[in-house]
């Protein structure tokens, strides 16, 4: 099993990113540059947060163009693991790959901080490590971060549970339904703003990310290699 982790002008967790599925779960991974054409021989596609293309447009909207992203929904359709937080997540609406649009923060300014949030579905190959209506912390940095649909595609997302992660104690973006992560209906595509990869060790505050890379290994690798540094 390996990852390809993206990069594109403007990532800037994607060293994050990296460290959490290699050095912290132990699991082969690379990066792989945004103009590259070829995921062959990768298993799964982590995209990080950042600012890609200085966030012109909308947030990821220029970075749904890349050369890359034909192979990602390749990937995709194949029923490969794909993970977008923050950018990333605002990359996988952008191209379709969720439903969905990320707008400015309701209070028009970035946000920073710890942000408390409920897994509302754990029975998805992203959560299944967590419990039902678990509390979790993870950190959230973000402009963009205001999940908006319209009503058809919020009533499909609840029909189909594919809402997986909200924020509780407050709504720092304006999210509609406090939504913070979403699923793709095959269960195999998630984004979500806050960042799992940065609450990896308690050192740094939590290591509530860790169920959720340890959910994805558990789910969808067919042969898991020891990964003695999981830290659950
Ligand atoms: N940390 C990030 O990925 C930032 C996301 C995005 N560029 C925003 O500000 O909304």
């Amino acid at each position: 099993m390996k990852f390809a982790v993206i990069q594109f002008p403007g990532s800037n967790c994607d060293f994050d990113l990296l460290w959490a599925i290699r050095d912290i779960m132990g699991v082969e991974a690379e990066f792989v540059w945004h103009d590259e054409r070829s995921l062959t021989g990768f298993d799964g596609v982590l995209i990080p947060g950042g600012f890609s293309y200085g966030d012109y447009l909308r947030c990821g909207a220029i970075a749904s163009f890349s050369n890359i992203m034909p192979e990602i929904k390749r990937l995709a359709s194949e029923g490969k693991p794909i993970f977008g937080t923050c950018n990333g997540f605002q990359i996988l609406v952008e191209s379709g790959l969720l439903p969905g649009v990320l707008i400015r923060n309701d209070s028009l300014k970035f946000v920073s901080k710890w942000q408390a949030l409920q897994v509302e579905n754990n029975k998805t190959k992203f959560t299944s490590e967590y419990t039902k209506n678990e509390l979790i912390h993870l950190p959230i940095a973000h402009g963009e971060g205001q999940y908006v649909a319209d009503e058809d595609i919020l009533a499909d997302l609840k029909a189909n549970n594919q809402i997986v992660f909200s924020y509780v104690e407050g709504n720092p973006n304006g999210s509609i339904e406090n939504i913070a992560g979403i699923i793709n209906k095959t269960g195999n595509v998630l984004g979500m703003m806050p960042h799992p990869e940065r609450a990896m060790e308690k050192l740094l505050g939590s290591n509530d990310g860790v169920k959720m890379f340890a959910s994805i290994l558990k789910n969808f690798v067919e042969k898991i290699e020891p990964i003695d540094r999981v830290k659950l």
